[in-house]
């Protein structure tokens, strides 16, 4: 089954104003919809970033992967490097850490991958998880995703999920997830207020969820010292911490002494920082993303190697659509040691997505989708409507930062800050 052609759309949909260490979500976020078209008639679908940088290498890209055969992965990566010609991307948003030439590739081929595992298994009239080796669980479960966030964008009306400022703010956002969604665990996104506040926000947490698994994230805003101290006020308290100080070393010399794992979706994002990782102890819990370890195959790779060392395996999120939680899902049925609850986005977004029947949470968990390949649809009505939401938006690429800076000219980015 040959590749002949391959579409690539740039879509946005409408993202409340959630805060982190670098800023605030921008009214939009961005995601790019892969539709790769094959001579038998079938097609498969992926989903990526949004960011232009991004764009413009899978564009570069896709024509390279025309009439290769869907079962040639490896040869679909090799093409994909050849066709980058050895350039490296950059993060601007500055929440995963330096990309490499490797990495880069690995993210331009992930949503390529993803629509050709759709594809095989729409020909063999089978799901993903079943090609991925048997889905080991029927319902994916996701944590409860909670942001510190503005009550609306500057200038518009409050959204729905309104104001979360303060330990109560969490707290009441907390029970509107998990009574919506039924989650069963919850992770705290920090790194916006001093360690004291957010710690005062954990035990909130703790004294509304006695029985919640809790994590806290600040994305690397703090210093070792300072992850030291949060990490013995917190012991017995979170399941990990999640990328407290920056850098391999930095979360090695937390390791050291911390009582709890430390996790990360930062200081090891690629196969070429595992090594050094484990030689210096630096995580005990790894987020995959199938959108930046290179698609589904090269995640199940990463999932061997941290069953080999004995590394905790969990899922990272960015803001995405039913494509990608379809992806991770059906990843994460068939990866037996990924014991955590994954993160998703996925909640924030209550305007609109581009498949024809929007997933929905069942006791916090997304039922596996038994329907042949992804099991998701293309409404191209919506993809038409989300296309036309990129096109008049005005961005082009993330900016939590630049963002934060508009409404607060004196904002800095700090790494770490406290
Ligand atoms: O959406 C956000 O603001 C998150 O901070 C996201 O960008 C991170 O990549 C992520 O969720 C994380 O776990 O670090
Ligand atoms: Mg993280």
């Amino acid at each position: 089954m040959k590749i002949t052609d391959i579409t690539i759309t740039p879509v946005a949909f409408r993202d409340p104003p959630l805060l982190n260490s670098v800023g605030v979500h921008e009214p939009w976020a961005l995601r790019t919809i892969v539709e790769v078209h094959t001579d038998e008639g079938i097609s498969g679908l992926g989903e990526s970033y949004g960011d232009l940088g991004h764009l413009t290498r899978m564009r570069t890209a896709a024509p390279a992967l025309v009439g290769l055969d869907v079962h040639a992965l490896n040869e679909m990566h090799s093409r994909i490097a050849t066709a980058l010609g050895g350039e490296a991307g950059s993060d601007r948003h500055g929440l995963t850490g330096p990309l490499t030439v490797e990495s880069t590739v690995d993210r331009v081929f992930s949503p390529f991958e993803v629509a050709c595992w759709d594809i095989r298994g729409k020909a063999l009239g089978r799901p993903v998880s079943d090609l991925l080796g048997g889905a080991v669980r029927d319902a994916v479960p996701y944590s409860a995703y909670l942001f510190y966030k503005w009550a609306g964008h500057p200038g518009a009306e409050p959204d729905e999920f309104g104001e979360a400022l303060d330990p109560a703010g969490i707290v009441a956002q907390a029970r509107v997830l998990v009574e919506r969604h039924g989650f069963g665990s919850i992770k705290l996104k920090g790194g916006v207020y001093p360690p004291e506040q957010e710690i005062e926000a954990i035990r909130a947490l703790r004294e509304a969820f006695p029985d919640h698994p809790l994590r806290l994230d600040p994305n690397a805003a703090w210093t070792p010292e300072t992850s030291l101290k949060v990490a013995e006020e917190l012991d017995g308290v979170v399941e990990y911490l999640e990328d407290p100080a920056p850098g391999i070393d930095g979360m090695a010399q937390v390791a050291a002494r911390a009582p709890m794992p430390l996790a990360t979706n930062m200081c090891v994002i690629a196969f070429e920082h595992i090594a050094r990782s484990v030689e210096v102890g630096a995580v005990q819990v790894i987020l995959s993303d199938h959108h930046y370890w290179g698609g589904l195959s090269r995640s199940k790779e990463l999932a061997g190697i941290c069953r080999t060392f004995g590394i905790g395996l969990s899922m990272h999120s960015n803001s995405h659509l039913g494509i990608s939680l379809a992806a991770m899902t059906h990843l994460a049925a068939s990866t037996p040691n990924l014991n955590y609850a994954c993160d998703t986005h996925y909640p924030w977004n209550v305007a609109d997505d581009v498949i024809t029947t929007p997933f929905t949470f069942v006791d916090g968990a997304v039922p596996v989708p038994t329907a042949p390949g992804l099991g998701v649809e293309l409404d191209r009505d919506a993809l038409a409507r989300l296309a036309e939401n990129y096109r008049t938006c005005g961005l082009v690429q993330r900016d939590d930062t630049g963002y934060m800076q508009k409404h607060d000219p004196s904002y800095e980015r700090k790494r770490p800050r406290w």
